[in-house]
């Protein structure tokens, strides 16, 4: 599912406008309209109070204009509050306030703070609200009175539908813009923006419905979109089938090398996980004296112990051991759990530039790469990275802040910037391609907070690369099956399952995919 930010749609409603000729004016008719039947749908039950509708100066606020004259005609009362006075709205939006005037629907001007602090009380009477103050169109944090009246309205607890995008929420981050409208239901125009899908965005939207106004296919394809949400039927396409004579030789042999003393478990999972996601033969590479250990642990993957000093740690000569474990095989994942020694970090940088397999860099493998980021530029076979917000901060040296203020912008500069894929893990995961495409993942839920989830994470991207997908749909079904395995387990059980769980239900979930896909998070109202 395609997704936008502010400024491609914008260029899409113009190029609508200027080239194909639908006049804005039509445009806004239909986002209206559409809107109406949504507050209609999903907000409206009776006529006991009137409506409020909170009307920027803006087109957004002329959504929210034609939503009163439609609601009007059917007899529902309404109250249209405007944060500016008439005169001074333009074009489309001024047009439909004139429509008001001519069928005597009162407009009441809220300009200011004075104004806005007489109409508490009839505000206060109203049982439901349109947030129509602003869309697409905000550029900075909302101050001043405007600021208090979202937060005005917000403590009405009143039943809400978003035109377009919560007042006050940035649609090509996700986060507030100092204040928000939180909403019962958000009805967005087009496509939805990226705001609505990353958190906290999500959150302030509450129900999202998309409401088509008349975008033609072709002006889509025309811009070009960056941004693509990932669904359980495109999983469905990504995902291998299984020929009839299919067997484990067909299926891709993957090489883990990953462990330490201390953190074998990471080791053990990242190679279960692969097998769990359908990975014909996993092969684990770690210091032998862990080999008791995993060899207790492992029954379906195999072992390549690599002689160490007997303390479970990796040696410095590690690489000619593993440049043979990878002959043969389809692809390495490398990291979990293999701590940061000299003797680590010198084998991740070894590998990532010696070894000419698909590779999958995890955990303490990303530790072991700042600052050493330059080798993954020249390698020729696919690259993933799958930090979470901590590793992206490492690497891309910057606060764990900034990272999460603009996720986009972080998942795009690190997959540029190293020529790799990669996935930013957190609520919302970011799966990025190098040339800075980027798709949503909408899975996954607060209990995946534990220890060993990114391991298996790391396993299922890996078995999955290692079964011949493409590195973009590899990365982007492993992290739509990861949460959707932890979705289903928190069906019994909001939090506390474990990381093993997780992984051993993942062939449930992709059973899931394959009988019934979950729908996406954006409902699709038909015209
Ligand atoms: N194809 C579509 O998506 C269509 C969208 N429509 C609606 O148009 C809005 C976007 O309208 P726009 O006029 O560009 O801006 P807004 O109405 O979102 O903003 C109002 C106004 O507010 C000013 N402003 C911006 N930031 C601030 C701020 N921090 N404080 C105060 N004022 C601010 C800015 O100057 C804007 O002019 C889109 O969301 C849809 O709802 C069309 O109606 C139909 C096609
Ligand atoms: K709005």
């Amino acid at each position: 599912m395609i997704v936008v930010t502010a400024a491609e749609m914008q260029a899409m409603d113009r190029k609508t406008i200027d080239e194909i000729g639908i006049p804005g004016r039509v445009l806004m008719e239909n986002a209206g309209r559409g809107a109406t039947r949504a507050f209609l749908e999903h907000i409206y039950r009776n006529g006991a109070r009137p409506v409020g509708v909170l009307a920027g100066r803006g087109n957004n606020g002329g959504d929210g204009l034609v939503m009163a004259r439609y609601l009007a005609r059917m007899g529902v009362e309404v109250r249209i509050f405007l944060t500016s006075t008439r005169d001074r709205l333009q074009g489309d939006a001024a047009a439909n306030d004139r429509l008001l005037s001519a069928l005597n629907i009162p407009v009441t001007e809220i300009p200011d703070a004075a104004a806005f602090a007489a109409c508490q009380g009839a505000m206060r009477h109203c049982g439901y609200w349109i947030d129509a103050l602003f869309g697409t169109g905000l550029n900075s944090d909302v101050r001043g009175y405007l600021r208090d009246v979202i937060q005005f309205v917000n403590q009405l607890q009143k039943p809400l539908l978003a035109v377009d995008i919560p007042s006050g929420l940035h649609s090509d981050t996700g986060h507030p813009c100092g204040v928000c409208i939180q909403a019962t239901v958000t009805a967005t125009f087009g496509h939805p923006k990226i705001g609505h899908l990353l958190q906290p965005g999500a959150g302030f939207c509450g129900r999202l419905v998309l409401i088509d106004i008349g975008i033609p296919p072709l002006i889509t394809q025309w811009a070009d979109p960056r941004q693509r949400l990932i669904t359980g039927r495109a999983v469905r396409r990504w995902l291998p089938r299984r020929a009839s004579d299919s067997h484990k030789g067909h299926t891709g042999h993957l090489l883990v090398v990953a462990g330490a003393a201390g953190k074998t478990g990471a080791a053990i999972m990242s190679a279960q996980a692969a097998l769990r996601v359908g990975a014909g033969l996993v092969t684990l590479a770690a210091p032998q004296s862990l080999s008791p250990i995993l060899e207790g642990r492992l029954i379906e993957a195999m072992t390549w112990p690599v002689p160490d000093n007997g303390q479970g740690q990796w040696p410095s000569e590690a690489f000619t051991a593993i440049e043979q474990a990878a002959m043969e095989k389809r692809c390495i994942a490398i990291g979990p759990g293999m701590g940061t020694s000299t003797a680590a970090r010198d084998l991740v940088r070894r590998v990532a530039s010696a070894l000419d397999l698909p590779l999958v860099i995890d955990a303490d493998g990303l530790n072991n790469l700042v600052g050493g980021l330059a080798v993954l530029a020249g390698r020729s076979a696919p690259t993933i990275l799958t930090p979470h917000p901590g590793e992206m901060a490492r690497l891309l040296d910057q606060s764990v802040a900034a990272v999460q203020h603009d996720r986009m912008a972080a998942v795009r500069r690190l997959a540029r910037q190293t020529r790799s894929h990669v996935i930013l893990k957190g609520a919302r995961s970011l799966v990025a391609d190098p040339d800075g495409k980027v798709w949503i993942n909408p899975t996954g839920n607060t209990g995946m907070a534990s220890g060993g989830m990114g391991d298996v994470l790391t396993g299922a991207v890996a078995g999955l690369l290692a079964q011949g997908l493409q590195p973009s749909q590899a990365a982007g079904a492993a992290v739509f099956l990861h949460g959707l395995s932890a979705d289903l387990l928190s069906e019994e059980a909001s939090r506390g399952y474990l990381a093993t769980e997780v992984m051993d239900a993942l062939p449930l979930a992709m059973q899931r995919i394959f009988d019934n896909p979950p729908a996406p998070p954006v409902e699709q109202p038909l015209l």
